[in-house]
């Protein structure tokens, strides 16, 4: 049976994530999207071909309902769809805090719900994409949620208990590493780099660690020794990292991304 799914709230990680459902073959005809504004539902149309509803309307069809308005928006979404939610559809929530909890006491009773944690790079299908099940959701829901969600990158199983966690991690983790990339770049800078110059040194460096850290096996650390030659450049720059407490500064900008998601757990953030 051809199954039908909604997008409710198609703003940047919905439309990364419908891109990329289209992008993994699913057909635009069984894809439907809601939008606030009239013009960016017409933009979503015109742009992937596929049909703008209500969101009463997207409740009533689809099979599988994803919700990634904001946090602070979803309880009034969920006050627009509530009525209009048949029992056996399936919710996922791409919203950062919420827990499933918030969902299933809104909803018709034993309503399948699954958190997932997304993020940008669902554009270029390099997601990483964590996921919880709800109370009632089966199997089978978490099987369909990984069908949609692996086409735009990895997916991860978690506990619920660490949704937060990986909120911190990978949800929010792109955000770093684009800003180192944007501090390293104005290093170029004062050392006489040509700014464009400069971040293409940068991103290429970013992306030969990724891939290495990716497939080479090796622990970090192993990797960093085999750049940091004794007496060497790197040294250098290792001690005046350390000198800055970056590590620390890390782990505590991380602490504080969790906290911020279970803050924004009852919808209100
Ligand atoms: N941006 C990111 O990197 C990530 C965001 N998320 C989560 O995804 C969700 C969306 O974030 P973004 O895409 O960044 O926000 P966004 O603001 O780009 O998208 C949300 C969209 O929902 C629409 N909207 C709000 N209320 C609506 C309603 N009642 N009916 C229809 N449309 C409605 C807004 O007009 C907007 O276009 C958030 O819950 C966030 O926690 C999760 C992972 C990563
Ligand atoms: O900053 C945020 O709240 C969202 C959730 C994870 C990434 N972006």
């Amino acid at each position: 049976m051809t199954q039908t799914v909604a997008v409710l709230g198609t703003g940047k990680i919905g439309e990364a994530l419908l891109s990329g459902m289209i992008r993994a073959g699913w057909r635009p005809a069984d894809l439907l999207v809601t939008a606030r504004r009239p013009e960016r539902a017409e933009e979503l149309r015109t742009r992937y071909g596929v049909e703008p509803v209500t969101n009463a309307e997207a409740a009533k069809r689809a099979d599988t309902l994803i919700l990634t308005v904001k946090p602070q928006d979803m309880g009034k979404l969920l006050d627009e769809l509530a009525p209009h939610v048949p029992a056996e559809r399936l919710v996922i929530s791409g919203a950062a805090g919420i827990p499933t909890a918030y969902f299933e006491d809104r909803l018709a009773p034993n309503t399948p719900v699954v958190r997932v944690m997304t993020n940008t790079p669902a554009l270029v299908d390099e997601a990483m994409s964590v996921i919880s099940a709800g109370t009632h959701a089966t199997a089978e829901h978490l099987l369909h949620t990984e069908e949609i969600f692996g086409g735009v990158g990895k997916t991860l199983r978690v506990p619920e208990s660490q949704q937060d966690a990986a909120t911190a991690l990978s949800g929010s983790g792109p955000a770093y590493f684009y800003y180192l990339v944007e501090a390293m770049t104005d290093a170029g800078i004062l050392l006489g780099l040509p700014r464009a110059q400069a971040h293409d040194l940068i991103v290429q460096a970013a992306i030969g660690a990724a891939v290495m850290l990716r497939d080479s096996g090796e622990h970090p650390v192993k990797l960093r020794e085999a750049v940091t030659s004794p007496a060497g450049t790197t040294i250098n720059a290792i001690r005046e990292l350390e000198n800055h407490g970056v590590r620390a500064a890390l782990i505590a900008a991380l602490e504080a991304a969790r906290d911020r998601s279970r803050e924004l757990a009852s919808g209100n953030g």
